[in-house]
């Protein structure tokens, strides 16, 4: 067997160039497996090489390997744009911002990139941290033995206190934030019938058009008086809405209040929902692995003893930020990154068609055998410092990478490290229905409900 791969930068490429999935195999697996049974199948045939799958009138090329994704992501990133088929749908919700690409995107990115810097957020660590207490004493009156929680949707209200200082200042009351992340999750939800067939025409209704257009309008009843009251306020704080006032389009003229309402809709479709859903995965995992919990709270003990964490605890729960790349590694929400080809192009001698769509699957790429070891174990000592850089640095993509990488992924890692500490230093936390499945969706979420028992310590 090769371990090239797992050595550093130099990369042995897959055994067979490129492999076919014919639809009667496709709709076989389908149906042993589900959508999910299917993408592990097609990986395990593949084994890194560039997989054409036969979904009947849609053919796109699955792609896992390392050296194949430098190619679309950083060497050729000019050739791929985002632009797939199935996700023009979710611009309608998106705009052509921070959710799009070209001219209009590379803007919005400029101006967000520095809301979501590593210093940036470090010196939103207190807040943060408040935000996490106020929502962890919430949560005191609803939990106790025998009264279990539903794990994602206690995540999701956590995320959702930690996005609002960042992204509203003190704008948004937290009823109003939990509002609004509600009825964005509703109009994404009601995308799903767009997404599947993007070729039906808007004239032409189908299910989910009515839940998107009522919760679009909510999520405007509650944006657009929040820009305009911001417009006339001192436009002096370094929240997302005020970073989106101040600065401008490609043309330099300032955005408009509908490109602000989407940039702030993209980047709640974007993290939200995934963070919520990542977290849900960090219980799953911890528990269903008792030495790894263990470990944690040992850390946790150790590092922020019996209050509540401070900034200077974050970057010294090493332990906790391994368990949380683990989690991402076997538990890609993202699992797969579409790209669209413009024109035609080769990639290790398979000819790309300009037009094809390329599924980049961060899912697959992170069970590649000659990459990872015994990949389906769950392991948080890969990611110990020596054997991340010895590992391809495509090797690991649970954020992308490239000129589109997650501009979310250092605020993340610091407020599901808070999250953590925060509820393991308050709490005995058992999981009652183990073990937890995952299923395919748009992201990779858990198959059934997660229910938590939370016992104080
Ligand atoms: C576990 C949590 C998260 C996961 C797994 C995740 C995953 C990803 C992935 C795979 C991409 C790349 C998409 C592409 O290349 O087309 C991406 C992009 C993005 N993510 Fe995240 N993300 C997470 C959290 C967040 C958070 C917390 C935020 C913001 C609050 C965020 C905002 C974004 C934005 C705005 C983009 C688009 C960036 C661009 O196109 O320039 N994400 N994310």
């Amino acid at each position: 067997m090769s371990t090239a791969i797992g050595t550093g930068s130099a990369v042995e490429g897959p055994r067979e160039r490129l492999s076919v999935m014919p639809l009667r195999r496709v709709l076989g697996e389908v149906r042993r497996g589900g959508p999910l049974g299917f993408l592990d199948s097609a990986g395990r045939r593949a084994r890194g090489s560039i997989t054409r799958l036969n979904l009947g009138p849609f053919r796109p090329f699955l792609v896992t390997h390392p050296r194949h994704l430098e190619h679309i992501l950083r060497t050729h990133a000019g050739n791929y744009p985002r632009g797939a088929a199935m996700w023009a749908a979710l611009g309608r919700l998106t705009g052509d911002g921070i959710g799009g690409e070209g001219a209009q995107w590379q803007a919005s990115r400029e101006i967000l990139q520095p809301a979501f810097s590593a210093r940036y957020l470090t010196a939103m660590s207190e807040q943060m941290i408040t935000s996490i207490a106020g929502a962890v004493d919430d949560l005191d009156a609803r939990v106790g033995p025998g009264r279990p929680v539903d794990a994602g949707l206690e995540m999701t209200r956590l995320v959702q206190r930690v996005i609002n200082p960042v992204f509203f200042g003190n704008l948004v009351p937290d009823e109003e934030g939990d509002r609004l992340g509600a009825a964005i999750a509703t109009a994404m939800g009601s995308l799903l019938w767009r997404m599947a067939m993007p070729f039906v025409p808007h004239r032409v209704p189908l299910p989910g058009d009515r839940a998107f257009h009522r919760s679009t309008r909510t999520v405007n009843e509650i944006l657009r008086p929040v820009i305009t009251a911001a417009r006339v306020g001192d436009r002096e704080g370094q929240d997302v809405v005020t970073r989106l006032l101040n600065g401008a389009g490609p043309d330099g003229t300032p955005l408009t209040d509908e490109q602000i309402c989407d940039d702030i809709v993209a980047l709640f479709v974007a993290g939200s929902e995934s963070s919520a859903i990542a977290l849900t995965w960090v219980w799953v995992a911890m528990l269903q692995n008792p030495h790894v919990a263990e470990r944690v709270r040992e850390e946790v003990d150790r590092v922020v003893g019996g209050g509540r964490p401070e900034r200077e605890h974050i970057r010294r729960l090493t332990y906790t930020h391994q368990v949380l790349n683990e989690v991402l590694r076997v538990y890609s929400v993202g699992w797969a990154v579409p790209r669209m080809a413009i024109e035609d192009d080769v990639i290790d001698g398979v000819p790309i068609p300009g037009g094809s769509t390329l599924v980049i699957s961060p899912y697959l790429t992170h069970r590649l055998e000659d990459v990872w070891e015994r990949p389906e174990e769950f392991d948080p000592d890969r990611f110990t410092r020596e054997r991340v850089r010895a590992r391809h640095p495509l090797a690991y993509l649970p954020f992308g990478d490239g000129g589109h990488q997650c501009i979310g992924q250092h605020f993340f890692s610091q407020e599901a490290s808070l999250i953590v500490a925060t509820i393991l230093s308050r709490y005995e936390v058992t999981l009652r229905n183990a073990p937890v499945e995952p299923k395919l969706s748009l992201t990779l979420q858990p198959r059934t409900p997660v229910e938590l028992e939370f016992t104080p310590r």
